[in-house]
């Protein structure tokens, strides 16, 4: 059934077409301007991402808004939305590079998305890259020589034992990085097969980004800082932050971030399929947040299972972490089994205050991104 409409109401929409269209020849000027700031930042080596420059634009626009009585909250979305195709387009131009007399780098497990993700990076910045993967292995004496610098990123359960086993040979001052998602026993594993440079490298974020802009990459230094500080910033002009960490404390964290957090929604998923719910059904119901969730939750099994599998064993100690999950699961149970209504009040403004101001501010946040939840609906 098509929807109902007027004159008045058509006239209205053909003006609101045109202005659609003026914005739409606005916003070609625009990504043609930041192609240009594209091509003078790859000379000058700059890095893609200006967060001082970005923070003084939004309040400068968000304050002419409020004049035009414009609400500054759509300037400032529409302006975010424009910067990520910026970070996405000036991409496109390539990056300065930093090292120009490196050699060639090796990816060990370049066929992998991440490494594939690195290996693009590398090859935008004017970099040789190699990839190594399974069944090259006899080759690997030539594709090692010449290296300056090579990234292992092979799945967790098998790293130490292939840095161990077969990085033991690497030209003298080559530098030895990993991608792993732990970091104490790889970074341990490669400094004491290589002798040279070491740098472990976390990137929190997965394969599918389509940019590095404002992504986290952790860094665990090893050995030879002034020889792989140019890849630091490189990985920098990439848009990238970086965060330094102690292995330990890093391998600690993730414990929670990752293998307990994962698990929960492998969990969640699992307990989704054994009551055999109806996910067309439950969307009809669903509220933006729980649609939200459960994209969260089912993103993870479009993805792969060793991936997941990998992340989540690997390290001993995240079992204390999810077992003290399911205590506290079965605690808040017993509130519930008792009728324990005031016990669970109390409980809960235990945990809001220990939230502190972090809960209203992941309120914000979080609106912002169940509205646009909302806005990606078609029916
Ligand atoms: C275009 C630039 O690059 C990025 C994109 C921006 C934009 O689209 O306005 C602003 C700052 C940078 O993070 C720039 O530095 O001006």
């Amino acid at each position: 059934m098509s929807e109902k409409t007027t004159k008045e109401l058509e006239k209205l929409r053909e003006h609101i077409d045109s202005v659609d269209q003026q914005l739409l020849h606005l916003l070609r000027k625009r990504l043609d301007l930041v192609a240009q700031v594209g091509g003078v930042k790859h000379a000058a080596g700059v890095p893609i991402y200006a967060p001082q420059r970005e923070a003084s634009m939004l309040a400068k626009r968000r304050e002419e808004a409020a004049k035009m009585n414009v609400s500054p909250q759509l300037i400032e979305d529409i302006l975010r939305r424009l910067m990520r195709e910026s970070y996405l387009n000036e991409k496109d131009v390539g990056f300065k590079q930093v090292k120009t007399d490196l050699g060639h780098v090796v990816i060990v497990g370049g066929q992998g998305k991440l490494g594939g993700l690195f290996a693009q990076m590398l090859s935008l910045s004017g970099y040789q890259v190699k990839s190594l993967d399974k069944d090259d292995w006899q080759q690997a004496e030539a594709i090692f020589d010449g290296a300056g610098l090579v990234i292992v990123t092979v799945p967790i359960s098998v790293t130490c034992e292939l840095i161990r086993d077969k990085l033991t040979s690497l030209p003298a001052n080559c530098i030895l990085a990993d991608l792993t998602s732990i970091k104490e026993k790889p970074l341990d594993a490669m400094l004491s097969s290589h002798q040279g440079p070491v740098v472990g490298l976390h990137p929190m974020f997965g394969p599918d980004v389509g940019s590095l802009a404002k992504q986290v990459v952790v860094v665990c230094h090893g050995r030879g800082r002034e020889q792989y500080e140019w890849l630091l910033e490189q990985i920098g002009i990439w848009g990238a932050r970086l965060v330094d960490a102690d292995a330990q404390q890093h391998d600690k964290a993730m414990q929670l971030v990752q293998a307990m957090r994962h698990f929960s929604s492998f969990v969640y998923g699992l307990n989704l399929y054994r009551e055999a719910a109806d996910i067309d059904n439950l969307l009809q119901f669903s509220s933006p947040i729980y649609r939200l969730e459960l994209a969260m939750v089912g993103r993870l099994f479009a993805q792969s299972p060793e991936l997941y599998a990998d992340i989540i064993f690997a390290q001993q100690e995240s079992l204390t972490a999810i077992g003290d999950y399911l205590d506290n699961y079965a605690q808040a149970l017993e509130l519930l089994k008792r009728g324990d209504r005031q016990g669970f009040i109390r409980e809960f403004e235990a945990v809001a205050a220990w939230f502190g101001d972090f809960a209203p501010q992941f309120q914000r946040e979080s609106r912002a991104m169940l509205q646009s939840v909302n806005d990606m609906k078609t029916s």
